[in-house]
């Protein structure tokens, strides 16, 4: 099974969890996507749900599927939020944002009443941090949010390199107009340490440590999916 097919199978066994006039979460990335695909086929079939997507690039996948969206404002609380992870750990600690939609993301699962992880195999892991942490910043004073973030980091026992993500044509922009800088602490034994310190940095608007937020992850792998239920 390669890994598009361990993404579908996560996206198969979450969409179980889904029933008629719920309202979602709709999240983004690649695994998102495989569910938005198949949400998509039982909307045609005639399932009735309303989405809120968490970027618009999903937002413009839904309205090309054919899956009903509302915004937020329209639908603030909501059903369920089914979205990916770019590293899960067996306490549902996640870190997200590695498709630069952490904010929204955070804000729609913050709003629902229980958020659904989906990955494939490679995003469990034991202790968070191999993969960079995504922090979202204000444009403004970034070299002294920067600043910031390091000794926040440094007090933790934390170092690394922190780059500020680029696109094609420069920084990279969120959809809220903030840019992103990728954090690479490596291992985070304290992550809730690392996201209040994060959390009082003013020039940080948000940051991609999702923790107490998922209810439940969807771990695929070649065998094929299975449950981890967080124990709170
Ligand atoms: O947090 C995210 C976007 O901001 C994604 O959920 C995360 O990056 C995982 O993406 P993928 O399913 O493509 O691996």
């Amino acid at each position: 099974m390669d890994a598009r097919e361990m993404k579908i199978k996560a996206a198969e066994a979450a969409l179980a969890h889904v029933e008629g006039g719920m309202r979602l979460g709709i999240g983004t990335g690649s695994t998102a996507e495989e569910f938005v695909r198949l949400l998509a086929e039982k909307v045609a079939g005639g399932l009735k749900v309303e989405g809120v997507p968490t970027s618009e690039r999903t937002a413009r996948l839904c309205v090309e599927l054919g899956v009903p969206l509302k915004s937020l404002d329209e639908l603030p609380a909501l059903d369920l939020t089914i979205d990916g992870a770019d590293e899960v750990d067996a306490g549902l600690r996640l870190i997200k944002g590695g498709g630069g939609a952490l904010l929204r993301e955070k804000i729609v699962a913050a709003a629902s009443e229980r958020m659904i992880v989906i990955a494939d195999e490679s995003k469990l892991v034991d202790t968070l941090g191999a993969f960079a942490l995504p922090i979202e910043v204000n444009p403004f004073g970034l070299v002294s949010t920067r600043i910031a973030i390091e000794k926040v980091a440094a007090r933790l026992g934390l170092s690394g390199e922190l780059n500020l993500r680029q696109s094609g044509d420069g920084d990279f922009t969120t959809d809220g107009g903030h840019h992103i800088i990728d954090a690479s602490f490596g291992r985070i034994p304290d992550a809730e340490a690392l996201s209040s310190e994060l959390n009082s940095i003013p020039g940080v608007v948000e940051h991609g440590l999702f923790i107490n937020m998922a209810a439940l992850a969807i771990i695929a792998g070649p065998a094929g999916a299975r449950t981890l239920q967080a124990n709170r």
